[in-house]
């Protein structure tokens, strides 16, 4: 992966039509009510820099995953919040493509803002239609792509219209998740410390294997651990384990060794009875833990233990929550975990749905260095795959 040589700054957007591929897909509640608009502040300083440009702004998103044309997925909570932010009026189209919005986006004056109806109103958006792709590059004279959470998805507004509309050049913030996980991952200051947490090792194995040529610890903690410390042949009570992983959990370890890749697991956990607020709870040693119980987070000598091992790291990335966070009695490891990360002076970066979310319940998000916008796309980049709609940019003749 490398930064395109052609960048925002380097083009002329003045007076021009820029149609702007953002990742606008926010939790929305029953209401209506946004409840975290983290990744439309995210895209605010390639907007602000286009409106200070004199260009005409043209944002297009998807919400959700609506079944055809359904208002509870429309942008408009979207556009109101943007509208504050940007202290402007943001103008909202009836949909994304067809003569209505070519019309509108043909009468756009320098400085106007107009937000897309959701483009997963039309099926073609995901079928990566490239008809569809047409019409919408149609609407536009430069294309920026800033969606980065959507940027592991082949959709046609994110894939297909960058080659089409030319120049296309990456946003802001798609240039800064970029530059950030570089700085983990390609050419880092070692040290380097993997923090990973969630329940299925199956899910995360590909995360694991490639961290593991790249970092120097690596520490393995929410329900996962239990997976190796079965492994090892170690009772878990009733905790969550995939036994079809056992094998790999141990060739896991056993790669570590080899390549000298300190491999930590916790050293003791709160367990409950089930997954539930009203369970009793009880603290016990790893190796302690009775039939009947569940292990669903880790406990106070593990946050020690991992204060221990970041110490003199110079960079840590962190994903996945180190317990069931969600419950108040389960919360401790992964606010702490979060904490550390926020008071440490290495690089930190973290990244994933429930991470991020992790991390601003435990209201350290603006201490961390860098928290990825995307869920999916982030993991992808952990497992050290390419994002296609990266690689589209990355090919194109400057
Ligand atoms: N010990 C545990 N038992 C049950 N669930 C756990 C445990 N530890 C973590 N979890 C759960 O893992 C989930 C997050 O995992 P994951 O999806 O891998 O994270 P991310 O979305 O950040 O990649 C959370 O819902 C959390 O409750
Ligand atoms: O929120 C997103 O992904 P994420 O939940 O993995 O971060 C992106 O907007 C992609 O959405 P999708 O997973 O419905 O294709």
């Amino acid at each position: 992966m490398v930064l395109r040589k052609k960048k925002l700054r380097d083009i002329n957007v003045s007076g021009k039509r820029v149609l702007v591929r953002v990742d606008f897909n926010v939790p929305i509640d029953q209401q209506g009510n946004i409840e975290d608009d983290t990744r439309i502040r995210a895209s605010l300083p390639t907007i602000e820099y286009l409106l200070d440009a004199k260009a005409k702004v043209i944002l297009m998103s998807h919400l959700g995953r609506p079944k055809g044309k359904d208002q509870k997925y429309s942008l408009l909570p979207v556009a109101k919040r943007l509208s504050r932010y940007l202290n402007k009026d943001v103008i909202m189209a009836e949909d994304c493509v067809g003569p209505g919005v070519k019309a509108l986006v043909d009468k756009m004056k320098e400085g106007d803002v107009v937000l897309l109806e959701n483009l997963r109103f039309h099926k073609e958006e995901e079928e990566n239609d490239e008809g569809f792709a047409r019409e919408l590059a149609s609407l536009g004279e430069v294309y920026v792509s800033d969606a980065f959470g959507t940027c592991h998805r082949k959709h046609a507004s994110v894939y297909t219209v960058p080659k089409i509309l030319k120049p296309a050049v990456m946003g802001f913030l798609l240039e800064k998740e970029i530059s950030y996980f570089e700085k983990a991952m390609v050419n880092p200051q070692r040290p380097v410390v993997a923090l990973l947490g969630g329940v299925k090792v199956s899910s995360k194995i590909g995360i694991i294997k490639n961290l593991l040529k790249r970092v120097d610890k690596i520490f393995v903690g929410g329900a996962m651990a239990f997976t190796f410390i079965k492994a090892m042949g170690y009772e878990v009570g009733s905790s969550i384990v995939e036994e079809s992983y056992l094998q790999t959990a141990r060739d896991i370890m056993e790669i570590a060794k080899k390549l000298g890749v300190k491999f930590y697991l916790p050293v003791d956990f709160v367990l409950g009875k089930e997954l539930s607020e009203r369970t009793p709870t009880k603290l016990v040693p790893w190796q302690e833990i009775p039939q009947g119980w569940m292990g669903l987070d880790i406990g106070p000598v593990s946050v020690s233990l991992l204060r221990e091992i970041i110490s003199d790291a110079q960079t840590i990335i962190w994903n996945g929550p180190m317990g069931a966070f969600e419950l108040d009695r389960f919360e401790d490891g992964t606010y702490e975990t979060a904490k550390m990360l926020a008071n440490s002076s290495a690089l930190t970066i973290a990244g994933g749905g429930d991470t991020d979310h992790a991390i601003h319940r435990a209201g350290v998000y603006n201490s961390i260095d860098f928290v990825s916008t995307g869920g999916g796309a982030f993991l992808e980049l952990l497992e050290g795959n390419t994002l296609p709609c990266i690689e589209v940019l990355d090919n194109l003749e400057d």
